[in-house]
């Protein structure tokens, strides 16, 4: 059946272009469709029409159609689907007291009937709570051109009653893949106190990446809760993080040669990418084996989720370089503070330490195009802050203004494209330019990414990954398998790895959120 869905999270723009409603392979580097900005950012407004209509309005079952095209695209892959006759067991997951790791199971499973801590298979979570009354609302996401509500769902995530895994028969890797993101090591040890909790003793750490499966001489790492008692107190990944890697084939023959029978991958896009391949792979050769994602992006650019881990400390470890510029700017004659943060891209890093600080006038973002010279151009822009309030702060996201440097087609290990550096190229771009001028300006820059990346989590970010590793563990021991975790409206949720990993989500600029940062900094359109 041929999908009638328009992509989720994406407003009806004039010139939309059908988008496929799975799309693996995604490796870092930004479609075009999503390259094209000034389409989006010209627009204030939400279009009702597209082009390329993908459903038929006219037909009075369309929303009928559609919410079941929804829920068959966010069914989440079960281990049944391939086989069949698979009998589960009732949950060796329960509060009751026991003491799992030194437990064999001889004498049945432990079981506490009388609690109801379960999740159902059914239950759901609304993924849109808002019902628009019209595009023209802010924000507006619309299906149709009367901003019909259409319910959309998704799966519920946590503990079922029964499970599809013996725990005495489960060896459980887990592997961190891409760039450091703050969390990391919580949620490896919320997996490991998890898996211990139902019954799992063999329990295995992959070392840097995807790489492990491969490079030889890396040696597997045991874990048990002694092992990763204290590991989030540090940031960083114990078992080590890389890029690039093995095919698809190779770690799939050493998870079979190791005997891996639930996977548990934490990493971002093209990570997931990875894990689904894995888990289309385990499929095909009949492998019973459950591939659990967890989204790792200090980027926050995995589509439908609220937020992903690390981004909450990233965030707050940004506004102390935010600040720093601000008392260097401040306490210069005619000083300007300039902050680089990360940002691939989507500029959400950015955006919310700006509006969180309250101390940053110009704002600079992946979505949004920008002069930096020219009545228009930020510099000019800078002149006016300097003249009228005697200093300014930027700051900007890795991934802005990348169409100022000269391209080159670098790539690192995974595919991503090695980006120029935008913090630098404005820092010498600005000093020249009031030189130039003869307004001499003192000028300042800041480049804290690697700083912030390296953090410990913090409290928001170590509740996040406490409960989205558990669920992690959930997910597997019930059966999943190619599915991530994630919270949508404060819920968590299991959703299926190709509906998160399309594209990545980048700022809207119709967004409240990006108004409400414009009406924080006070700066006007630079194009
Ligand atoms: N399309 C893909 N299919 C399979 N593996 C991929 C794909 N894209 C990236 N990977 C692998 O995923 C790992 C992490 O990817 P990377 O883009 O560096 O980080 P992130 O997961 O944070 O986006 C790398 O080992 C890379 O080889
Ligand atoms: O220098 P590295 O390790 O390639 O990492 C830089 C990248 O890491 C990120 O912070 C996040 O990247 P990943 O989500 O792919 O790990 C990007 O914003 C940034 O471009
Ligand atoms: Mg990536």
């Amino acid at each position: 059946m041929e999908s009638i869905s328009p992509p989720i999270g994406v407003k009806f723009v004039a010139s939309s272009v059908k988008e496929p409603s799975c799309t693996i392979g995604f490796s870092g580097s930004v479609p075009p469709r999503l390259r094209n900005f000034d389409r989006i950012c010209k627009s204030n407004r939400v279009f009702t029409e597209t082009k390329s209509p993908a459903i038929d309005f006219s037909d009075p079952d369309w929303k009928t159609k559609y919410q079941k095209d929804f829920e068959r695209r966010f069914d989440i892959p079960h281990l049944t689907d391939v086989f069949e006759h698979l009998v589960p067991i009732p949950s060796t997951f329960c509060l009751r007291s026991r003491t799992p790791a030194s437990e064999d199971f001889a004498d049945g499973y432990p079981s506490d009937e009388k609690w109801h801590g379960y999740i159902n298979n059914n239950d759901k979570v609304l993924l849109k709570t808002i019902h628009y009354s019209s595009p023209t609302s802010a924000g507006a996401e619309c299906i149709d051109p009367s901003c019909t509500w259409v319910e959309q769902w998704v799966h519920r995530a946590g503990p079922r009653e029964k499970i599809y895994f013996k725990p005495e028969e489960v060896k459980a890797a887990i592997v961190t893949c891409g760039g450091l993101c703050p969390g990391l090591n919580d949620v490896i040890r919320q997996i490991v106190i998890t898996l211990e909790i139902y019954g799992v003793k063999d329990i295995i750490g992959i070392p840097f990446g995807y790489r492990g499966f491969y490079d030889e001489g890396r040696h597997e790492m045991p874990l048990s809760r002694k092992v990763i008692q204290n590991i989030h107190l540090a940031g960083g990944s114990l078992l080590g993080v890389s890029r690039g890697g093995p095919d698809v084939s190779d770690i799939v023959n050493n998870m079979e040669e190791r005997g891996i029978n639930m996977l548990f991958v934490l990493g971002g896009n093209g990570t997931h990418a990875g894990a689904n391949a894995i888990h289309n792979e385990c499929r095909k050769r009949r492998m019973r084996v459950a591939v659990v994602g967890v989204p790792k992006t200090i980027d926050n650019d995995i589509l439908l989720m609220d937020k992903t881990f690390g981004f909450d400390t990233a965030v707050e470890e940004a506004q102390r370089a935010i600040n720093s510029a601000y008392i260097e700017a401040h306490s210069a004659f005619r000083g300007i503070g300039i902050v680089k943060l990360m940002g691939r891209s989507s500029g959400f890093i950015a955006m919310h330490a700006s509006l969180a600080s309250g101390q940053v006038d110009v704002c600079l973002i992946p979505e949004v195009p920008f002069y930096l010279h020219g009545p228009h151009g930020v510099l000019n822009h800078l002149k006016c802050l300097l003249e009228s309030k005697g200093s300014a702060v930027v700051c900007l996201a890795e991934g802005a203004g990348q169409n100022l440097l000269e391209k080159t087609n670098a790539t690192d290990p995974s595919g991503n494209i090695i980006l120029g550096d935008i913090g630098v190229h404005i820092q010498l771009e600005t000093k020249k330019y009031f030189k130039e001028i003869g307004f001499p300006a003192d000028v300042k820059y800041i480049d804290p990414t690697y700083m912030i990346r390296a953090c410990r989590a913090n409290a928001a970010d170590g509740i996040l990954c406490a409960v989205l590793g558990q669920n992690a563990v959930h997910g597997a021991f019930a059966g999943y398998s190619g599915i991530t975790v994630g919270t949508c409206n404060t819920h968590y949720v299991y959703l299926p790895i190709p509906e998160v990993i399309s594209y990545p989500k980048q700022v809207d600029l119709n967004s409240r959120m990006w108004h409400r940062c414009l009406t924080s900094t006070g700066q006007p359109d630079f194009v």
